[in-house]
């Protein structure tokens, strides 16, 4: 596991996207696993700049989203879908029938997961991004006694509601329900990328990635994981180099 450490968030999208960038170069039909949360927006605008200025060529990309919200209406600002066309899609020169978020509101939520996997096995995952959640959760992956392999749906811990209610007007707002990749599906993919910044994430990336491999700590099972780079700003690395 390669685990760098940034002293600036500036140099670590540079370097997250330029991952991403000399990715797509070698490789134009590239299968990207995108993800949502503050932590990849930085890097999201850099891959922007960088389709901007000719650096990277989207046309030919596809991308696979980690997760979506149950139940919340398709237009809503916070479905991940929308959050995707916002931070990323709207503004790259990728096809958008090439991107795939799962569908939150199908009516047969099963059948929706297992099509969702079936695209996953056909495309193949080169690179996969992760943020990190505040109890270790990996997409909407909760820490449990067991984890699910394949792509389901699963009932958010208030905790991490909590943690997600800074979007929404209140609590109360923020959905009950997601439909995720499983951990199985995320190891699938050929790399991975997990970005983390901030103090207040600091003993938990670092039990994820030095602690016990364990179903409670759904991170810890990228250790796993032969090609695994970490990204890290220097609060969330603070342990790493105690
Ligand atoms: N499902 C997403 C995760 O994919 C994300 O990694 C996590 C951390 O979010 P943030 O980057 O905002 O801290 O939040 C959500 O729960």
């Amino acid at each position: 596991m390669n685990i760098m450490t940034f002293n600036t968030n500036e140099e670590l999208n540079q370097i997250a996207a330029g991952i991403f960038a000399s990715l797509i170069q070698t490789k134009p039909t590239a299968v990207l696993g995108l993800a949502t949360g503050s932590t990849p927006i930085g890097i999201y605008q850099e891959l922007i700049r960088l389709n901007e200025k000719g650096y990277v060529d989207f046309k030919d990309v596809t991308s696979y989203n980690l997760d979506e919200y149950c139940g919340l209406p398709a237009d809503h600002p916070e479905t991940y879908r929308s959050f995707m066309n916002v931070q990323l899609f709207n503004h790259i020169n990728i096809d958008k029938a090439q991107t795939h978020v799962p569908n939150g509101n199908a009516a047969d939520l099963q059948a929706e997961s297992k099509s969702y996997d079936e695209q996953l096995a056909k495309a193949s995952i080169d690179l996969q991004l992760l943020g990190l959640g505040h109890n270790g959760h990996i997409g909407f992956n909760e820490p449990d006694a067991e984890l699910h392999a394949g792509t389901h749906v699963v009932n958010l811990k208030e905790e991490t509601r909590q943690a997600n209610a800074r979007f929404f007007n209140s609590i109360d707002e923020v959905p009950t329900q997601a439909i995720t990749m499983g951990v199985g599906s995320i190891l699938k993919a050929k790399m991975v990328m997990l970005v983390v910044r901030g103090a207040e994430k600091a003993d938990i990336v670092h039990r994820a990635l030095t602690g016990p491999i364990t179903t409670e700590v759904p991170a810890s099972l990228l250790q796993t994981h032969p090609n695994v780079v970490v990204l890290l700003d220097k609060e969330a690395a603070k342990h790493f180099h105690a």
